[in-house]
């Protein structure tokens, strides 16, 4: 189990303060969905809990721990299994779904038999098995999203990041993504889901609601 702890943490662009000084806990083993209206606060906190946001880019404050160790930057949360998936996907269009997921793992230096392993196993868990050669470009945006999931499952992430990871997706794929958000969090990852959608809202562990950057429990843990 693998715990995502911030402290004190603040996103400010400009003038804006985009999240306001937050203290949150994710436990492993437990899903969160952060939800809001647009412009709440939401991608912003996922990305700072990523350490994802460049010092040019935001003024960020606070801590974010994961077992209790530091994160410095972004790749230090790599290091610390911090996965995020960002709002439109992060997929290069011009790579095949297949290798949207091998990719990565060879970067990180993942066998290449195990690696392929992985792909084959985490496209057939998305649905996704005789699309494996199209490239993302010649994608829906709902299997697009699917890709960028299994993307993030091939990387058995500690702290799995969701940004409306579940919003193009027709309600049967979206029940499917989110029973596999809750078997991510189940093998011990922390995971947060940032979505608008009520219904995906609800069948999380529990609920926190951005409003103009300040959070407040909808649900507890
Ligand atoms: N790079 C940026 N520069 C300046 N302001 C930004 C930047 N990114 C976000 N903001 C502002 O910060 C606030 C929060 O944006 P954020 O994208 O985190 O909200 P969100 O809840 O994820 O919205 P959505 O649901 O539309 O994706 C908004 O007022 C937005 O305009």
């Amino acid at each position: 189990m693998s715990d995502l702890d911030c402290a004190d943490l603040s996103v400010g662009y400009g003038g804006t303060l985009a999240v306001r000084p937050l203290d949150l806990h994710v436990a492993g083993g437990h899903l969160l969905a952060v939800t809001g209206p647009s412009g709440a606060g939401k991608s912003s906190l996922l990305w700072a809990l990523a350490r994802a946001l460049r010092p040019a880019a935001a003024t960020v404050t606070g801590t974010v721990r994961v077992d209790g160790r530091e994160l410095g930057d972004r790749e230090d949360a790599a290091r610390a299994g911090v996965v995020l998936v960002p709002q439109r996907n992060g997929l290069s269009a011009t790579l095949s779904a297949e290798e949207s997921i091998l990719v990565p793992l060879l970067a990180l230096g993942v066998p290449a038999r195990e690696a392929t392993q992985r792909v084959d196993d985490q496209l057939a868990r998305v649905g996704l098995a005789e699309f494996r050669r199209h490239l993302v470009d010649q994608l829906s945006g709902g299997q697009q999203q699917r890709v960028a999931l299994a993307r993030a499952f091939a990387l058995q992430p500690r702290v799995l990041l969701a940004d409306e990871s579940t919003s193009d997706l027709d309600a049967g794929n979206r029940e499917l993504m989110i029973a596999a958000l809750r078997e991510e969090a189940a093998r011990g990852a922390a995971v947060v889901l940032a979505t608008h959608d009520p219904e995906a809202a609800a069948q999380t562990d529990a609920a926190l609601a951005l409003d103009e950057g300040v959070a407040t429990w909808v649900r507890r843990p």
